[in-house]
């Protein structure tokens, strides 16, 4: 991957100059010059998922620069590289293959001159195995019952998408009850062993390195919890198995090595549920639905490497969303899934957007001081959201781009609820666009028999600017196949905007000083001796919470 600065291409230049524009133009306006303008701002994936970014302030312009911005710093060199199993991620020099767990097409892709996917079959082979026995009830535990419950424990990448996908899932869910524990804070786990029996528990101890402080504590809990119960060294293998790259460290554990599912240092963690990470979500959803997951990735994979930019989805999108943070001054985006069973989507997004492209070094390897890298992202499901932070996004003085997702068919077709919950979700980016003016509120007060001498220091209040920026997602029906795609689809994403930014978005040094820090601090907490190694406000901190424990 090349070394651009993309504020020293021509298109960043121009659109420096071409965002004034905007100060005057709104997407109101927009919308009155443009009478197709949806039919000219919409993409389609498949006829399962219609994206509408017509409501944001862009116009052709800043498309076609947008466009060449992206060529100017080399996005489809990068696209073929990534594919290609370049090591892409320098700083721990590694190939960035998440594509290839969901290579359907099984052509080969060779890292170190290797052929990555007879290894990624085997796995995946081994997967449906032990998914088909335990969900059979073949698989029995320790007392020779089968297994009810499937406790995940990993962090980060092991824990946020596995645990997305499932409840994103469970329309399709089988009878095996499935429970996620990731935060070290012993709550828990505790919480979660209240529920369990251990003679029907299977453990998936999930993670990358298998060195991680808060999944190995967890683990251990686990398997003392089980211990105690089963009093035999010998029936971990019936209850613990390992997802994971690192074979000695399961070993290590006690975990037997035909309990091991692996995958390689070249799946990132926040890509990472489409390998051996998803054991959760194949015993959960079966392995078939499992494999139309991998195919709807795979088929936006497809889309994403071959079509042409102004058709491309992922590309479109980033670059949508990177006009809207870097030229109009946004700093934040909202995923906005109108859908219950998406409630940890912009949980898992959060991961994989900001631990991928929240970097201030670039690819030179010095700080980039002149423009922003990638947004914060944060979001919580409709309608509770609208009764939550809407206000600010808004009325408030920040410009929020929100991406709206929903589902046209529900699961639960229960009296009205769809269409009002849908009702909300046309009516929000209208309203978020086109806003609400003076003249309108004030036609309402006197359609409501108001005077509007009256009530003319409250106009102001109920104006609503609109100009705010939206993309709509529709996506015909959550299921395994389109919920693939839509994942990989912000996958891709992301990865342009790590391209044009100039980062290395498949590291995540940034994550590592607290991890030295608290390892440091762990050993002092041990006694009741005073700390003063560290500044005062640290030590003050500490202090106290040894004289409380
Ligand atoms: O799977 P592991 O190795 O336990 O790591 C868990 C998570 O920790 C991180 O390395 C840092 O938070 C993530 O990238 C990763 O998803």
């Amino acid at each position: 991957m090349k070394n651009i600065n993309p504020t020293t291409t021509s298109a960043w230049q121009a659109l420096e100059q071409h965002k004034a524009n905007f100060a005057q133009t709104t997407i109101q306006q927009l919308f009155s010059q443009q009478p197709n303008r949806f039919a000219d701002y919409s993409l389609r994936f498949n006829n399962e998922i219609l994206v509408d970014y017509s409501k944001n302030n862009i116009n052709q312009e800043t498309l076609k620069l947008l466009r060449q911005l992206a060529q100017e710093c080399s996005l489809a060199t990068a696209i073929e590289a990534m594919f290609t199993g370049e090591k892409i991620n320098r700083t721990e020099d590694r190939a960035v293959l998440h594509t290839a767990l969901r290579n359907r097409s099984n052509q080969p892709i060779l890292v170190d001159g290797k052929d990555v996917m007879p290894d990624v079959n085997d796995v995946l082979a081994k997967m449906k195995g032990f998914c088909q026995r335990v969900i059979s009830g073949e698989w029995k535990g320790y007392t020779g019952k089968a297994i009810t419950d499937v406790v995940n424990i990993g962090i980060g990448g092991s824990d946020l998408g596995p645990y997305m996908v499932t409840e994103a899932l469970r329309p399709y869910k089988n009878h095996l009850t499935m429970h996620f524990v990731s935060n070290v804070d012993g709550t828990h786990i505790a919480e979660t062993l209240k529920k369990v029996n251990p003679e029907t528990t299977l453990f998936l101890i999930a993670s990358k390195t298998f060195t991680t402080q808060e999944t190995m504590t967890n683990a251990n809990s686990a398997r003392d919890w089980f211990l105690n119960s089963a009093k035999d060294e010998s029936q971990v293998a019936k209850h613990f198995a390992a997802l994971s790259t690192n074979a000695t460290e399961v070993a290590k554990f006690g975990i037997d090595t035909d309990n091991m599912f692996g995958f390689w240092d070249w799946v990132g963690g926040r890509y990472s549920l489409w390998s051996a990470i998803g054991l959760s979500i194949a015993l959960s959803i079966g392995f078939d639905n499992f494999e139309a997951l991998l195919s709807g990735a795979h088929e936006m994979d497809k889309h994403f490497r071959t079509a042409p930019i102004e058709q491309n989805i992922p590309a479109t999108l980033a670059l949508v969303g990177l006009w809207n943070t870097s030229f109009l001054g946004a700093q934040t985006e909202a995923i906005l899934p109108y859908d219950q069973y998406l409630h940890r989507f912009a949980a898992y997004f959060q991961q994989g957007n900001m631990e991928s492209n929240g970097k201030y070094v670039g690819r030179d390897g010095k700080a980039i001081t002149d423009y922003q890298t990638g947004p914060i992202i944060w979001g919580e499901p409709g309608t509770n959201g609208q009764h939550a932070f809407y206000q600010l996004i808004h009325q408030g003085t920040s410009l929020i781009p929100c991406d709206f997702i929903a589902p046209a068919q529900t699961h639960n077709p229960l009296a009205d609820h769809h269409e009002k919950l849908l009702s909300n979700f046309f009516a929000q980016t209208e309203a978020l666009a086109f806003g609400k003016t003076k003249q309108e509120v004030e036609a309402e007060f006197v359609k409501a028999g108001k005077n509007l001498d009256d009530v003319k220091d409250i106009v102001p209040f109920k104006v609503f600017t609109g100009n705010k920026p939206t993309n709509s997602i529709l996506v015909q029906k959550i299921t395994p196949f389109s919920l693939g795609a839509l994942i990989a689809m912000y996958e891709h994403k992301i990865f342009v905007q790590g391209v044009i930014f100039n980062i290395f978005s498949f590291d995540q040094w940034g994550v590592e000083l607290g991890k030295q820090l608290a390892n440091r601090i762990l050993p002092e907490l041990k006694d009741s001796e005073k700390v003063t190694s560290h500044d005062s406000s640290t030590n003050g901190l500490i202090n106290q919470f040894k004289a409380w424990r």
